[in-house]
Formats: structure tokens, sequence, C-alpha cells
């Protein structure tokens, strides 16, 4: 067992470990936020055929050439052609046929003029000016060519993607299947917030922040529930997780504590330990093992601490078994905009907000960072990533930091 690594050597020890889930497919009314586990090419043009972008007529350009306002050219409208209907006539010279928008571009034709710029009479319509040739087209093919690429392995199908399969006739998307995963809350001291609070008791917040995270990551997350601080108990619920899950998240119990017993529940199931304690504040009692090709980690059950270390190192790991092409986190240079007074002998990452101004980064603290203190997390779409050494932290000073999300725009993964 690998014991006080680096954060990127959890990473590295992780990645050997897991592989992206099964494949199988998704109707596309379902499949926002899953993964493509294959690379898609198109079957057809888009779009399929030329067409019309105005309510307007066909015309062939080289009939307007010596329209003028004292000399319009005129001509006439022999059919009327609405959006899903094919011509039946062709444009030939002298002719107009009139389209509505989205309508197929009738055979001959080769320039629409929008409604507004003729003169109808009867049959007849008079154009001022001379037209160029293909102008006013969307040409077959414009958007996607056949056999064209337009999305590959481990893309996420956001809204925009799905739209695109959808317009290319892809009714089934080849996705990996959902991860699931299992969190189980160890401590003799936690209750459900529907519940009453007895003396020494707390809510459990961990099991709904890491839920409520698992589902924005588009996984299956399985409550396990509590579980008191007794081997046993752990060992039965974790057998029970493993068999629902992909993944099984534990918070508490995984320091050095009479009652930290996750560690050994982990050694009693015959789990092989890969990894405990990372060097890293909060979060550092962090231990990863192995059972049946299925992972278990054991987060700190300190609130704040549980969410740095899930997002730092289990968010990589899920976005990896998701099938996710990208998976790390961008690193940032920012400027701090306030001070951090205590020094950092361990490496440590502060809850912050980065912000761009003028073409530079700006991170601020967004609030109290002891490893219990859920409400800085809120506003947190960065992390501030302190060496171990540093000293206080100043205003003013470049900070290296870890852009988690765009918590501006709703989104928090
Ligand atoms: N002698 C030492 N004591 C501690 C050390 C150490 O090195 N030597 N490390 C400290 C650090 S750092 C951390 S972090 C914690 C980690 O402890 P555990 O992971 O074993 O977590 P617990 O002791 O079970 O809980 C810590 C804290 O969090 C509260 N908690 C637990 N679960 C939840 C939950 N689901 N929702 C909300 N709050 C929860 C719990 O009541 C404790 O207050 O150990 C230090 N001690
Ligand atoms: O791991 Mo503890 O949260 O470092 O303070």
């Amino acid at each position: 067992m690998k014991t006080s690594i680096s954060l990127e050597e959890a990473h590295a020890i992780l990645g050997e470990l897991v592989q992206p889930v099964k494949p199988g497919y998704v109707s596309l009314f379902a499949a926002a936020g899953r993964v493509l586990c294959r690379d898609i090419q198109s079957g057809v043009n888009l779009p399929a055929f030329s067409k019309s972008p105005l309510d307007g007529y066909a015309v062939q350009a080289g009939d307007t050439q010596t329209a003028s306002r004292s000399q319009p050219v005129v001509l006439e409208v022999i059919e009327e052609v609405r959006a899903g209907y094919v011509p039946q006539r062709k444009v030939v010279s002298g002719t107009a046929i009139k389209v509505m928008t989205g309508a197929p571009v009738p055979e001959g034709a080769d320039e629409i003029i929008k409604y507004e710029d003729v003169v109808r009479e009867n049959n007849h319509i008079s154009l001022s000016y001379p037209l160029q040739p293909g102008k006013n087209v969307i040409k077959a093919g414009e958007d996607v060519t056949l056999g064209e690429m337009i999305a590959c392995r481990g893309a996420l199908l956001n809204p925009p993607l799905v739209g695109l399969l959808a317009a290319v006739g892809i009714a089934q998307v080849p996705v990996y299947e959902k991860v699931k995963v299992a969190i189980l809350s160890t401590g003799d001291e936690l209750v459900d917030p529907a519940t009453a609070l007895l003396p020494g008791k707390i809510y459990n917040s961990n099991l709904h922040s890491l839920n409520a995270f698992c589902s924005q990551l588009g996984t299956e997350p399985i409550s396990m529930g509590i579980v008191p601080d007794e081997k046993e108990a752990i060992v039965a619920r974790l057998g029970q997780a493993l068999s629902a899950a992909d993944l099984v998240i534990t918070t508490g119990g995984v320091s050095v504590g009479d009652y930290d017993v996750v560690p050994d529940a982990l050694e009693a199931i015959g789990a092989e330990i890969a990894f405990w304690k990372v060097d890293m504040k909060p979060g550092s009692p962090v231990i990863a093992a192995r059972y049946n090709q299925k992972l278990i980690i054991g987060l700190s059950g300190n609130p704040a601490a549980a969410f740095i270390t899930f997002d730092l190192i289990v968010v990589p790991l899920i976005k990896k078994m998701m099938g996710l092409a990208e998976q790390f986190p961008p690193k940032i240079s920012a400027i701090l905009t306030d001070s951090f007074n205590k020094p950092s002998q361990q490496r440590r990452f502060l809850r912050a907000r980065v912000q761009r101004d003028n073409e530079m980064n700006y991170v601020k603290l967004t609030g109290e960072q002891s490893n219990g203190v859920l409400k800085s997390m809120i506003d947190c779409n960065a992390l501030i990533d302190v060496p171990a050494g540093s000293g206080p932290l100043i205003a003013g000073q470049e900070v290296s930091a870890v852009v988690l999300r765009n918590a501006a725009a709703g989104i928090f993964i």
C-alpha cells in the first residue's frame, strides 16, 4: 500500500485501475449528458437539398442582369412551393417559382429574391436590381457533408450535439452506460435531515452533497444511507454497495481515531488498498481500495474536505468511467485579490472564485477555509493550489488555480 502520495500520483494510480463502463444505446430524448462510445459519421448531407432561406421567388440570376428601377425585369410566376414539398416544374429563363422559407430550390433556379424586393401583379413579378447567383441559397451539405465526422468517442452529448445528431437522423445514440455510484456515510453521530436532531448528533450533509454532485455529473447515484462506526456494519453495507454500483464512495472514518474503522473494514472484505493518505489539505486521509475490479474511495468526513477530494480525485475517476475524453480540470495562473494569513506546511487547496477581466485572471477566496465549512463551496468555481512550504498569501501575488466549473452559468460540473 502506498501512503502520503501526491495528488498526481493518486490520479495515475486510479487511472490505471478503471476503464469506461459498458457501451449501449440511448434514445436521443434521453441522451443529454451521456458520453459517446464511438465516433459518429454523418450518413447524409445537412441540409439534404439546397433550400431557400427566405420567403421569396426562385429565379435565374442571369435573367436579372439588366434590371433597374427605370427598366425592371418582369418574370412569370409558374408555381408555388411550400416547405416540406417539392417543386413540380423547373425555373427556365423568364420564369420564377414562389418559394417559402425552407422549401427546396427548384431546378434551374440559382437565386432567391425576397417578397419585399419585388412588385407582384397577378402572375408576374418585377425586379428592379440585378441579382448574384447563389447569394441567397442554403446549399446542400452546407452544415455537414455526407461521411463527415461530426463527433468523436468520448464527447459529452451537450444540447447542440443532441440537436445535430437529430438533424442527421440518428435516433439511437451509442453511449456508455450510466456509471452507478454508491454513496455511504459512516459515523455514529449522523442522522438524516428528515429526522429530529438529538444531543451530540449532526445532520448528514455529505450524502446529500455528493448525491447531488453525482446526479449533475450524469451518473446514477445510489444512497447506501448511514452506517455506524462499526467494522462489521460497514463490511455488510460495503458488500451491498459493491453489488449495486460500479464505484463506491464512503465518507468519514478514514483517519487515525479509535473509531475510524473504514480502512479496517476494507481489509476485512479482502479489498486491495491502493493508497491511503494524499499530501493535501483538506482531505488528506482519503483511502482508495479495489475489490473485484471495483473501486472504493473513502473520503474524509469533514464536509469541505469530502467535497474537495471528491472534486479533485473522484470526479476525474468518474469521468474516465463515463468514457469522457477530458477528465482533468484546467490549471491557470491568476492574481489573488485578497490575502490568506496562514502558512501552508502541506500542499493546500483554497476555495476560490476565478473571474476574467481585461484578459487577466483574478481569483478571490469564497470565505472561511476550515475543513468543516461548506458555505464557501457554494460560489467556488476554482481551487487555489498552494504548494507545501508556502508562507501566507498576499493580495496581488500570482497563484496557480484549478478551474473546476462554470458556476456562473449555473452548471456545477
Ligand atoms: N489525531 C489525529 N486526528 C485527526 C487527524 C490526524 O491526522 N490525527 N486528521 C484530521 C483530519 S485532517 C481530518 S480531515 C479528519 C478526518 O477524519 P475522518 O475522515 O475519519 O472523518 P470523521 O472523523 O468521521 O469526521 C470528521 C468530521 O466530519 C463530520 N462528518 C462526518 N461525516 C459527515 C457527514 N456525512 N455529514 C456531515 N458531517 C460529517 C464528523 O462529525 C466530524 O466532525 O480527522 C482529523 N483528526
Ligand atoms: O484532511 Mo483534513 O480535512 O486535512 O483537515
